[in-house]
């Protein structure tokens, strides 16, 4: 297929790209791209000037993307997976050059698992907007700068028409299903609205119709934590010297998502009130062991994520609201055509149940009835990327509808 490039030819955007990122202050890490590297198992698509929902156009749009499984001939085997915020293409696999982490669903994608590999072709793109690989702020805009933060705004609907060209590059006009999680699964509602011919079931886990004001809200002091780094410098810092770019705001923002993905319940069990460094937690010094989670959690991701891309990705969740111009949730909800499953989880504090019981109340062709699949997780929203073997019963049962 002559419009793939692969790892053996580079695009001179990629290793741009990967400049881009080694520059934005982060440390060199495994995994991390750099100049020269290969890019490992990933496949690029350009899909050429984007439309926008606010009237603009982005040129010269590429997405990124990793596949298993073979597509039939008549290609209606094909499964669309699309990721949570700060996920990529790499579903499954290991880390290695073009992967800064080991795939973030094992256990649900894979041969003889519940998306089976021996049987679907699936297939997942990096976000538009995003950092792995496909358009971002990390691209070169027109003028040979990266956009940094001139990239027009995108929403989720945006994403889904880039995903859309995408298939279609791939020539697959209709998936066996569509899945994803949390943004991806805000997607995936998109996905089921904008192409119903070209979805046959959908997975939506743990996502809502319409993002909240208190989700927005979340959201939002995220935002001030990365631009209120000086580091940060207005969205243009590709080019520090590498260890100045805007890693504090991006790793405060990440401790403050931790604390969403995660539960009062399990931080309560799982560290206590431990101590690290044997101090006494009155004399100074040392810090709680549950600080100690967090600070690790937020370092890690400035070694894998793109400062801008968090800001731009973030404000596209907040955009989320199937029912804008389509004369609200309800009304768009009921266009969806698509066989579903909806999952909520009972312990998630970001995107909490109710949002999940309002999709599942409206769609007709659910496989579990009115009501959403509740995984009962001391995980909170993470559950959706941790308890592989619940998600992949729901899974299974979607599939075998
Ligand atoms: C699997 C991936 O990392 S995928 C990477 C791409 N990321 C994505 O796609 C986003 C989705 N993934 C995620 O959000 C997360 O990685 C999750 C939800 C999958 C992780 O969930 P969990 O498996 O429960 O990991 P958890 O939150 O317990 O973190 C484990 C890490 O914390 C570290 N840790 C645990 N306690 C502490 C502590 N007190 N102090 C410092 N570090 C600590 C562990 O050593 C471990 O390190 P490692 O990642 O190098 O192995
Ligand atoms: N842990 C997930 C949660 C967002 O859904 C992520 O970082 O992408």
């Amino acid at each position: 297929m002559d419009w793939q490039t692969t790892a053996d030819a580079v695009p001179a955007r990629i290793v741009s790209e990967a400049r881009a990122l080694t520059m934005a202050g982060r440390a060199p890490a495994t995994g991390a791209w750099r100049e020269g590297d290969p890019v490992g198992g990933r496949r690029f698509v350009t899909i050429g000037d984007l439309p926008l929902e606010s009237g603009e156009t982005l040129p010269g749009v590429r997405i990124a993307y990793e596949q298993w499984g073979t597509l039939s001939p008549a290609a209606d085997n094909a499964i669309l997976v699309l990721h949570a915020l700060t996920g990529d293409s790499h579903v499954i696999g290991p880390a290695g050059p073009g992967h800064p982490s080991a795939g973030w669903w094992p256990g649900v994608v894979g041969p003889g698992l519940p998306i089976d590999t021996d049987r679907y072709f699936v297939v997942a793109p990096n976000v538009l907007g995003g950092c792995q690989g496909s358009t971002g702020p990390a691209s070169l805009a027109p003028d040979g700068a990266e956009w940094g933060a001139r990239l027009p705004f995108l929403t989720i609907r945006d994403q889904v028409r880039a995903q859309l060209a995408f298939a279609e590059q791939l020539g697959i006009r209709r998936f066996a299903a569509v899945v994803g999680g949390s943004m991806g699964a805000m997607q995936v509602l998109e996905w089921a609205i904008m192409a119903p011919d070209a979805v046959g079931r959908i997975a939506v886990l743990a996502a809502p119709a319409a993002a909240t004001a208190d989700q927005v809200a979340l959201n939002s002091v995220q935002i001030e934590a990365v631009r209120s780094d000086p580091a940060f410098r207005g969205g243009d810092y590709y080019d520090v010297p590498d260890g100045e770019g805007p890693t504090r705001g991006l790793a405060l923002a990440r401790r403050m998502a931790m604390l969403n993905y995660r539960t009062a319940a399990e931080l309560n069990s799982r560290f206590e009130r431990s101590w690290q460094s044997g101090l006494d937690p009155l004399g100074g010094g040392g810090r709680f062991a549950v600080e100690s989670y967090l600070d690790f959690h937020g370092n890690k991701f400035t070694r894998r994520f793109d400062a801008n891309s968090y800001v731009v990705l973030t404000q596209a969740m907040n955009s989320h609201d199937v029912g804008r111009g389509r004369g609200g949730v309800a009304p768009a909800l009921d266009r969806i055509t698509a066989a579903s499953l909806v999952l909520g989880i009972d312990s998630d504090r970001y995107f909490s149940l109710d949002g999940q019981v309002e999709i599942a109340a409206v769609l007709r062709r659910s496989v579990h009835g009115p009501e959403p699949v509740v995984l009962h997780s001391e995980y909170g929203h993470d559950a959706f990327l941790i308890e592989h073997a619940a998600v992949g019963e729901a899974l299974r049962a979607l599939l075998a509808s």
